[in-house]
């Protein structure tokens, strides 16, 4: 096994006047869930596309399984799996016999076909029903049965784009629960892309987020939160004053600050106290109830990284 399962250098792939990948050198090493989270149009499917060799770059490389992505997508293909806008179920088969019919195109041998069904869909909380016709089930249980479809043929590395999208709060989390507990079972990697940023925190022990073709960070969720400049705070009280935001706002380790249904929210600079930034509070007549610091979600992060790549356009 390379160090790296996927590893690319200024991989770039053009569509006529849009650059939909610009120069993305990324690693990603084995038996991790790799996030790639990004806008909509940020290019995210087509780094997909371009990893399991079904695109040409326009410019750059990249390696998938130590393979390179022009003169070996065979070899990719043969050992990844990929779930992408299409579920690649048959409807009107029953969930167990879709999976026949892959585990036969994959040819794994019948007994390990069966047994390989047997322990996917046991895992799934499905095969109790395997005998129920796919294209009755909803759209949750769709898409846990696609994910089986991914994993039949043991694959090293899996991409799923965006395995979450369109199903209800319940359905997604059960889903994301599988792919959890699957993924860490089998040693797989995964590449998956999300704009759930929810998501990617649950699942992805690295995450890389693109905008505009553009690979703007990777790293770890925490990694990213810390990155992202300084902490939060929250106070509730009473007494918020134009005048006591405004000198807020006038001190150096400041951000920003500004009130949110009726709480004073302080975007903080690394290494910021509280305490003189209390006692302003208190002696501009504040009563202060409660003091909360936190850290910055990866929302946060996120949406401060989307907001100055667009100021940077
Ligand atoms: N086959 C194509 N022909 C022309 N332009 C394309 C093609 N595929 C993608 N693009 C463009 O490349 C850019 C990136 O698209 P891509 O589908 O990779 O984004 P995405 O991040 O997957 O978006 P979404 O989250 O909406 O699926 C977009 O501007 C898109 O319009």
């Amino acid at each position: 096994m390379p160090d790296f399962v996927i590893q690319t250098e200024n991989l770039t792939r053009d569509f006529s006047t849009v650059r939909a990948v610009n120069e993305v050198s990324l690693a990603v090493p084995p038996g991790i869930v790799f996030g790639f989270l990004g806008p909509n149009g940020a290019g995210k499917t087509t780094m997909i596309r371009l990893l399991l060799g079904l695109l040409e770059p326009t410019g750059g490389r990249a390696a998938v399984l130590g393979f390179d992505t022009r003169a070996q997508a065979a070899e990719i293909r043969r050992r990844t799996g990929a779930l992408l806008e299409h579920p690649g179920l048959y409807e009107r088969l029953s969930a167990e016999d879709n999976l026949e019919f892959y585990g036969r195109i994959w040819r794994l041998p019948a007994a390990e076909r069966r047994a390989r069904i047997k322990e996917i869909l046991s895992h799934m909380g499905l095969w109790e029903r395997r005998k129920e016709t796919a294209g009755k089930w909803s759209r949750g249980m769709k898409q846990k049965l696609a994910v089986a479809r991914v994993l039949l043929h043991r694959p090293s590395l899996i991409f799923l784009d965006e395995p979450t999208a369109g199903l209800d709060p319940v359905a997604a989390a059960a889903l994301r629960d599988d792919l959890a507990a699957l993924t860490a079972r089998e040693g797989v990697t995964v590449f998956l892309t999300t704009h759930n940023l929810a998501e990617a925190e649950k699942l992805c022990a690295l995450v890389g987020v693109i905008s505009h073709g553009k690979l703007l960070v990777s790293g770890n969720p925490d990694e990213l939160r810390a990155r992202s400049g300084g902490p939060r705070a929250e106070v509730t009280g009473r007494g918020f004053s134009n005048e006591v935001i405004k000198q807020l706002q006038a001190r150096p380790e400041v951000r920003a600050a500004g009130l949110q249904n009726g709480r004073l929210y302080l975007d903080l600079r690394r290494d910021a106290s509280m305490a003189p930034l209390v006692k302003l509070l208190v002696n501009a007549g504040v009563e202060v109830e409660e003091v909360h610091r936190g850290k910055a979600s990866l929302e946060e992060v996120f949406l401060t990284l989307m907001e100055e790549d667009n100021e940077n356009d």
